[in-house]
């Protein structure tokens, strides 16, 4: 039997009332479902190469060719119920249906035993990190430079460590895309050099699969603890992309650059261990003790007297930071312009549009 006018807008109503964000794929299938029912085939024409979000929409209706309205009616009807278990369909009126689920906050920042803890927190996007984190983490450095604690720790909740930059950021960005890049090379530029001015010693726990900024950030980083499920992925090349994070000049110098050229031009994942071999990494715990070997250990360190490691770090860095800023510069600058090519906006709507992962 077809869905009837009414059941179409009940299915409408449910959506708006869905606790979990169904994702963009779904979101898409949904919007040219309901653009096919309402109005029929597609006759827009085709939005610009930059106009991501509506090129998005664009495709997804364009794709259901002339499917006639009350199938795509049906369709729209099905794909609604599948999405809304019954008993939240039916529960429209008793309480707590309208309460929104708190959106997990992209950071988490605590201090204790003297160490300041930073942690991505959206598990369920693989703590991939948005412009808000970019500039939440230059803040939390900030705070963290000049607090009471002697170390600082990055690490992931849930089962990734990051999966870097969200590629959304730019999809979602008001305005023209060059204004977007413009911006985000500000913001990247400000966020390492937050990194290379931080004078306590910091430390990444990586607890899981570490993706694209969050790998190359590491080497800025004083110790890389990493549980034997983390791996290390910097895909640049498939994304139209460049190394970022000063990692360009700091991969080869750790690793050499025959290893550095495998993971940062061909894009090859490294496991915990095989990152361990190549400096990258200080030492891997197997999964099942990881965080209480760790823990124990940084609680020890954090009791070292926080002066002498802060010279010493200062030591350490000091003869590099002009190099670093420069890199960072250099960096910034040529991912402002990749990030307008066609070889890098194909590839950000290939994952928007969910027709590639890594
Ligand atoms: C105004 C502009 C401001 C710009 C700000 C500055 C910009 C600085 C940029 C610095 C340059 C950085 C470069 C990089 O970091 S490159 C690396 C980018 N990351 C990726 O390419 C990873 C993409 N993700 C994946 O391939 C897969 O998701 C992954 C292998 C990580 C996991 O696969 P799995 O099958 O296990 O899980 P899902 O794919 O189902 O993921 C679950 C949900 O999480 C969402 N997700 C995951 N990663 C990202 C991401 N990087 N960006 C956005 N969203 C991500 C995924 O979409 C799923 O969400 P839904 O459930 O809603 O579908």
């Amino acid at each position: 039997m077809e869905a009837s006018q009414k059941d179409f807008e009940n299915a409408m109503n449910q959506v708006k009332l869905l606790k979990k964000d169904p994702g963009n794929e779904v979101k898409l299938k949904l919007y040219a479902l309901y653009k096919q029912a309402t109005e029929g085939p597609c006759n827009m024409p085709k939005p610009g190469v930059f106009d991501f979000i509506n090129k998005a929409k664009w495709d997804a209706w364009n794709a259901l060719g002339s499917l006639p309205k009350e199938t795509a009616r049906q369709n729209y009807v099905d794909l609604v119920s599948s999405l809304s278990p019954s008993s939240e369909a039916s529960s429209q009126g008793e309480p707590g249906v309208h309460e929104k689920v708190p959106e997990s906050e992209g950071i988490v920042v605590t201090s204790e035993d003297g160490i300041t803890k930073i942690t991505f927190n959206r598990p369920t996007k693989k703590n991939a990190i948005t412009f808000q984190m970019y500039n939440q983490i230059i803040e939390a450095l900030k705070t963290a430079s000049t607090d009471n604690s002697a170390i600082t720790v990055f690490t992931g909740n849930g089962d990734y460590y990051s999966s870097g930059n969200d590629l959304t950021n730019f999809t979602s960005a008001a305005g023209g895309m060059e204004e977007a890049a413009k911006t985000g090379a500000v913001v990247l530029r400000n966020f390492v050099n937050s990194f290379i001015d931080f004078p306590k010693p910091l430390i990444a726990v990586v607890n899981g699969p570490a993706v694209g900024i969050s790998v190359t950030l590491l080497g800025m980083f004083d110790a890389v603890y990493a549980s034997d499920k983390a791996t290390f992925h910097t895909p640049f090349s498939s994304l139209g992309q460049t190394p970022e994070a000063c990692s360009s000049y700091t991969f080869p110098k750790i690793m050499g650059p025959a290893k550095a050229t495998e993971m940062l031009i061909f894009g090859k994942k490294l496991t915990a261990k095989e990152a361990w071999a190549q400096g990258l990494v200080t030492e891997v715990f197997p999964e099942s003790t990881f965080q209480q070997e760790v823990w124990t250990k940084l609680k020890r360190y954090a009791k070292l007297p926080p002066n002498a490691m802060r010279i010493s770090k200062e030591l350490i860095r000091k003869s590099e930071k002009e190099k670093l800023y420069a890199v960072n510069a250099e960096e910034c600058t040529t991912l402002q312009s990749k990030w307008l090519t066609e070889e890098c906006i194909n590839a950000i709507m290939s994952f928007v549009s969910r027709k590639a992962k890594l």
